[in-house]
């Protein structure tokens, strides 16, 4: 899953790294009796319980001999300044040091397909992360990229999860979820997943297919309801929509079932008929949740998609279907930021059981630790 933006990722920490360590690399170049002084001043300045002094970033610490006349003065106090920051494990980075790698990294997050407003919040966050400002490093320059990289991850894709469990935990019964995209990126299987899922959790659930648009989704939804042991509401071929999910949330209310689960036709955001229905669903229903289901290797076309639902009914957080065979990771970067709404679960294969509960955390963890291998 998303090998291809792991592989970018990765390269632009190496480039950056290159750049923290060259620092030090100058530092470790200086004259002896530069590095003295460096080390008088370091050994001024440092607090008493500095930092251990990160292995790439070493300042000379042998004692040296004379003192710089006054012409090397001007020129070795930018040095000592720099350097006596590197003895307490700090290091600056400059604006014109760092564009070369963030380039690279703009051009690689826009081959993968991550929304261009998503890759300026990445690379703003980058910047001010580590430009300028004095930055404590306590093990590795490594350590420097990684983190500043993590976080400005994390600042687009975490944009605030609820978890599904706990949201019908809280919600009065029969709690009902509606489910929209367009045509063929797994809407109908993401349901009966779901409807798994909330088992394992404990909770009941019907199907309600609201997709009285195609023909033959009546016999799809049926088949996964037998093959989970669910009751399934349908109603004829070109029948109202919301009409079929009031009947399912009747049938969970007189029957003590938890959760309804309600498909809707797989529709095109540009049908307006189609995108009326959707409201006047909103409307009628009014459900508890609302989710956008779209494939992740639909990349930008997803996150356009989302940004275009949530405007006909409001979108209350999002499934991304077929990750398992999306190497680019464009969608999975994109969509919560774009939609100010969280990715719910990620769908990673054909069976029921593949449904993985999104945690922003644990996916910018599996992205970073590509360049560990
Ligand atoms: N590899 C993979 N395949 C998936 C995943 N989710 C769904 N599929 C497959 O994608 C195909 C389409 O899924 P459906 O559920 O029929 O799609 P749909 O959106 O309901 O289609 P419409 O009913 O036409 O709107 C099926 O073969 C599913 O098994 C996933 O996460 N990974």
């Amino acid at each position: 899953m998303f090998d291809g933006l792991k592989d970018k990722l990765s390269n632009f920490r190496e480039d950056a790294e290159e750049v923290a360590e060259e620092n030090a690399e100058e530092l470790a170049d200086q004259p002896d009796d530069e590095a003295a002084d460096t080390e008088a001043a370091a050994a001024d300045s440092a607090p008493e319980d500095a930092p251990a002094t990160a292995d790439a970033a070493a300042p000379a610490t042998e004692p040296a001999g004379e003192q710089p006349d006054a012409d090397d003065e001007e020129s070795s106090a930018g040095f000592v300044s720099r350097a006596a920051s590197m003895a307490r494990g700090r290091v600056v980075i400059d604006e014109a040091d760092l564009e070369a790698p963030l380039r690279e990294l703009e051009f690689a997050l826009l081959e993968s397909d991550v929304e261009m407003s998503v890759v300026e919040e990445i690379l703003d966050q980058i910047r001010g992360d580590l430009v300028g400002e004095e930055r404590k490093f306590t093990e590795s320059t490594d350590t420097l990229i990684e983190d500043a990289l993590r976080e400005a991850l994390l600042s687009v894709i975490d944009v605030g999860q609820f978890d599904l469990v706990d949201e019908i935990e809280s919600t009065s019964k029969p709690v009902t979820i509606v489910f929209t995209g367009v045509n063929g990126v797994g809407k109908t299987t993401t349901i009966a997943k779901l409807a798994r899922y909330l088992e394992s959790e404990g909770f009941s659930s019907v199907l309600a297919n609201g997709d009285t648009y195609r023909a033959g989704a009546n016999q799809q939804i049926e088949e996964h309801a037998e093959a989970l042991g669910v009751k399934c509401i349908t109603h004829e071929q070109g029948g109202d929509p919301t009409a079929v999910v009031y009947d399912a949330v009747e049938y969970a209310d007189a029957n003590d079932v938890d959760v309804v689960l309600g498909d809707t036709a797989g529709r095109l955001h540009t049908s307006d008929d189609l995108m009326s229905q959707l409201e006047k669903l909103d409307r009628v229903v009014d459900p508890d949740v609302t989710v956008f289901v779209d494939e992740a290797v639909a990349g930008q076309d997803a996150v356009n998609r989302a940004r275009e639902f949530d405007e006909a009914s409001a979108v209350d957080g999002t499934i991304l279907t077929m990750a398992d065979a999306d190497s680019q990771g464009g969608a999975a970067i994109s969509v919560s930021h774009v939609t100010g709404k969280p990715i719910l679960f990620l769908g990673t294969g054909q069976a029921y059981e593949d449904l993985e509960p999104f945690d922003p955390d644990a996916l910018v963890d599996d992205l970073l630790a590509a360049s560990d291998d």
